[in-house]
């Protein structure tokens, strides 16, 4: 595994099994994010591609409930390293207010609201081909000590 100067993990190689981006999850979602910045606010804005299998089914032919929370919670905490922030999910709302298609070109955005101290706060969307608005959320994300993230999750330690 590579490592940085002191040998120890990047917090990239230690989110490697991240199961909406981490690329050595091999039965993860692989999201990969475009960032930028909101034309108006210049606050970060994350944007990615969907495009689900029925593995990820809830309504037969829809993306689970579930899923698409994953997809919230992921494109929001992406928002997270452009505000030089780590930070883990306190809270979030979704609202699901049209199906959303499987095998479909979708579109997940993500862009950072406000900060008031250690709280961040993030909004979602995700849109179908058409521009409809399939759902939407909003999150807060407060910030933590790195110290919280183990550097050496093994099975062993995971107790599997
Ligand atoms: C390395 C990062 C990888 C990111 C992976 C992708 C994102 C994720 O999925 S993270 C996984 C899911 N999240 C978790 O497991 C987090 C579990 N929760 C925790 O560990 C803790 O609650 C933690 C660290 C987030 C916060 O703990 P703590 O420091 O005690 O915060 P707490 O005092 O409860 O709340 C912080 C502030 O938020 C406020 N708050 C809490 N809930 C709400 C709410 N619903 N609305 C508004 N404010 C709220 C509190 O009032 C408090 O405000 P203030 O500081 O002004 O008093």
């Amino acid at each position: 595994m590579p490592m940085n100067d002191n040998s120890a993990p990047t917090l990239d190689e230690q989110a490697g099994h991240c199961f909406a981006c981490g690329p050595a999850n091999p039965q993860g979602l692989h999201l990969h994010f475009d960032r930028s910045e909101h034309p108006e606010t210049g606050h970060p804005t994350v944007t990615a591609t969907v495009n689900l299998t029925r593995i990820y089914e809830g309504p037969p032919g829809y993306i689970h409930g579930g899923i698409i929370a994953t997809l919230f919670d992921e494109a929001m905490s992406k928002l997270n390293r452009p505000l030089d922030t780590l930070a883990m999910t306190r809270h979030m709302e979704v609202d699901y207010l049209r199906p959303s298609p499987l095998y479909q070109d979708l579109t997940l955005t993500a862009t950072h609201e406000r900060r008031e101290g250690r709280k961040l706060f993030h909004s979602a969307q995700l849109h179908n081909a058409e521009g409809t608005l399939l759902a939407q959320a909003e999150g807060l994300f407060i910030a933590i000590n790195p110290a919280m993230i183990p550097s050496n999750i093994t099975p062993e330690k995971a107790g599997h």
